[in-house]
């Protein structure tokens, strides 16, 4: 089996300890080739050339913000940047599907054939801060002990097909392994990125400082967006969207935070829209997702999807727009579209 090892230098826990651990581990039952990022987007060029030359498998030590870069350049062939979504012929989105639907399968069906079937299957070692996909595939976030995890799953020849999300606006699309934010929870990872730029590390504690001193600032009076989608009831005056590929959305050190508790990688997209920010509907609500219960949140100013295929938010100004923790400026359109059966991971 030909792998290609992504290691991300820069990755907050990633260090040469873990880096030779895996590698020895890896090397070992492997045909092993490893390479290191040394700029934001090359882990996508990295796994686009891992996927034209017939590599069996990318793993991938680093964040979040990496193993999407990675999951980029699987899916999008040249040099892993996105098509401009042109519909159903230009849009490698619908490589490999079979029903020549414009939206997209619906719910959790599965398209003939398996379209993961013909790319690298995929190894994720936590090294960020977060790691929220590895952490949701249910890997340790210890990168130790994931690395034990995944020669397990190898010796047992155990390997796990997901979904991912896509989000497309204007003439670019990106894939996303387990979110996608429009609103105040863009305007935090935002940011914080302006602080890991200004030198200081993404901790638990940053996020929720960040976000609480942020609170003050967001515009709590006048909603910006408006749900839309086939077969969806329309509904405006929606501040944020948090929309999920999975659950948990995110952790506070290891507490699970899930808004959307039903969504998972085998089902289509789930979203929770917020059409109030006052802080007695948010606090009822910050309550309930940091619970372990598996009931939908619940109030009159929630919009909630579950498995859904395809739906669009269209906001009357910009807007913040984040895709797995990475902040992508401001928007005033997303297309949100569920690529189901999209990847392999070994886990
Ligand atoms: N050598 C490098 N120098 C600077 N940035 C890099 C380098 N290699 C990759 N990057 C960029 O660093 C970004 C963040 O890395 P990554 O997600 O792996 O770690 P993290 O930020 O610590 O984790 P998390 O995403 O969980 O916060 C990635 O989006 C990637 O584009």
């Amino acid at each position: 089996m030909r792998a290609m090892l992504l290691v991300n230098p820069k990755a907050t826990t990633t260090n040469a300890r873990t880096r030779n651990v895996l590698i020895r581990a890896l090397g070992a039952t492997m045909d092993l080739t490893v390479e290191e990022t040394g700029y934001r987007g090359h882990a996508a060029a990295l796994a686009a050339t891992a996927r034209a030359k017939g590599y069996d498998v990318v793993a991938v030590l680093g964040g979040d913000g990496t193993i999407n870069e990675t999951v980029n350049g699987l899916l999008n062939p040249v040099n892993g940047i996105a098509a401009p979504p042109s519909g159903p012929t230009g849009d490698a989105s619908h490589e490999g599907r079979t029903d020549g639907a414009p939206h997209g399968p619906s719910g959790p069906s599965v398209p003939d054939g398996d379209p993961s079937a013909g790319r690298p299957a995929v190894i994720v070692i936590p090294g960020g801060s977060a790691n929220v996909f590895a952490r949701g595939l249910g890997l340790p976030n210890d990168p130790v002990e994931a690395t034990g995890a995944v020669l397990e799953a190898l010796r047992e020849g155990r390997r796990r097909t997901v979904g991912l999300g896509q989000a497309l606006w204007d003439h670019e699309s990106r894939y996303f392994t387990f979110c996608a934010g429009l609103g105040y929870d863009a305007e935090v990872v935002r940011a914080v990125e302006g602080l890991r730029g200004a030198g200081r590390k993404a901790t638990p504690a940053r996020y929720v400082n960040t976000a609480l001193r942020h609170y003050v600032a967001t515009d709590k009076r006048r909603p910006a967006m408006t749900l839309t989608g086939p077969g969806i009831p329309t509904a405006a005056g929606i501040f944020m969207a948090i929309i999920s590929n999975t659950s948990p959305w995110t952790y506070v050190g290891t507490r699970p935070v899930r808004p959307t508790p039903w969504a998972s990688f085998e089902t289509g997209l789930d979203m929770l829209g917020l059409q109030r920010l006052g802080l007695t509907s948010l606090m009822p609500l910050i309550q309930h997702i940091l619970t372990e219960s598996d009931a939908l949140p619940s109030g009159r100013h929630l919009v909630q999807l579950h498995d859904e295929p395809e739906f669009t938010l269209t906001a009357d100004r910009p807007v913040a727009f984040e895709l797995d923790g990475d902040y992508l400026g401001e928007r005033e359109s997303v297309t949100f579209r569920s690529i189901p059966n999209a990847l392999q991971v070994l886990v």
